[in-house]
């Protein structure tokens, strides 16, 4: 509430105050989205695709480099990439991961994938992270694995498709699970990478299924990563208890290293309280209740008591 001399013009002029308002609310709702634009180009560069193997005795990864070898032939620039070197937080900057990983003992994957695994279980456990964090980004998953294992045959492959779509990531093609006991395992993996391929030339019908039969391509394999966000992100956060923030998703930049398989966090083993991926996806939802804030604001009822001179703001609300 405002008690106006007679020479405060916006007290006296309900109109300009209100014209005043609007316009900072749309200011600030510009400037959010002008921030979050800005911040999105910096931070993503351009990147190789990824293509990730989990192996522990060589079968993984050797069908790894055989895909790198297809796609490289085909005129793709991708990355091969050992878990072990690989910062999961950087996902959030890649617009297309590959995986081919094993599974092991009790359905867990190999030692090699242990970190990232955790990164991405406990993130896509996390609802501080959001299931926004890998939106951009599209993978596939082919798993290695023997079917005399039963209920876990192939569990990490599935794992791992499962986190990433908790996180976002759009799957391009359904996790194609190899058995190496009983299946034609070459066969099934060049019938997987031709249709990874193919998606990723655009064209469709390239490579069989597991049946031999011709697949084609359902869409692009970038086409809409490379679209404007103009529309993107009608983001509904869930409430967030800023005095519940802990850090828990690991990262080896952010929160320590894998020392003979123990995570150490920080300097002193202290966790960290808020590691970037969270960072990124608080700073996502506050954009969008400063721009709903924004808008209420231009919602808000403006009074004006002539007899008194005052001015009163009702609501928002
Ligand atoms: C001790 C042991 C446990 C295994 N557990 C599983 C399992 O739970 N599920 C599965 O699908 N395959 C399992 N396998 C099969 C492996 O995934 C398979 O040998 C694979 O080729 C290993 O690939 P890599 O060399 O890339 O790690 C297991 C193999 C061994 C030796």
């Amino acid at each position: 509430m405002c008690k106006p001399n007679n020479y405060c013009y916006l007290c006296t002029n309900p109109a300009a105050l209100a014209a005043l308002l609007s316009f900072s609310s749309l200011f600030f709702f510009y400037q959010s989205r002008s921030l979050r634009r800005l911040r999105r180009l910096s931070s993503s560069p351009n990147r190789n695709p990824k293509i990730l193997f989990a192996s522990q005795t060589g079968t993984s990864e050797a069908l790894a480099r055989r895909l790198a070898a297809l796609l490289r032939s085909s005129g793709f620039g991708v990355d091969l990439v050992h878990p072990q070197q690989y910062e999961p937080e950087d996902l959030q900057q890649e617009t297309l991961v590959l995986i081919v990983a094993s599974t092991w003992e009790d359905g867990k994957p190999p030692g090699n994938a242990a970190f990232l695994a955790r990164w991405l279980s406990e993130s896509a456990e996390d609802f501080r992270v959001g299931s926004l964090i890998l939106s951009r980004c599209r993978f596939a998953v082919f798993g290695v694995g023997s079917g005399s294992y039963g209920q876990s045959f192939n569990a990490a492959a599935r794992d791992f498709a499962r986190w990433m779509r908790a996180l976002g990531a759009v799957e391009m093609v359904p996790v194609c699970e190899g058995d190496v006991d009983s299946g034609d395992l070459d066969g099934v993996f060049e019938s997987w990478s031709g249709r990874v391929l193919g998606l990723l030339k655009g064209g469709g019908g390239v490579g069989k299924d597991e049946k031999g039969l011709d697949v084609r391509a359902e869409s692009d394999g970038f086409d809409e990563l490379e679209e404007d966000d103009e529309d993107e992100e009608v983001v509904e956060p869930e409430d967030v208890d800023m005095e519940d923030i802990a850090g828990k998703a690991p990262s080896r930049r952010s929160s320590g290293v894998l020392t003979n398989g123990v995570l150490k966090n920080g300097e002193n083993g202290v966790k960290e309280m808020v590691t970037p991926v969270i960072r990124t996806s608080l700073e996502k939802q506050m954009d969008y209740v400063t721009a709903t804030r924004s808008w209420r604001m231009l919602q808000a009822r403006i009074l004006w008591d002539r007899e008194s001179q005052v001015v009163e703001i009702e609501g928002p609300w």
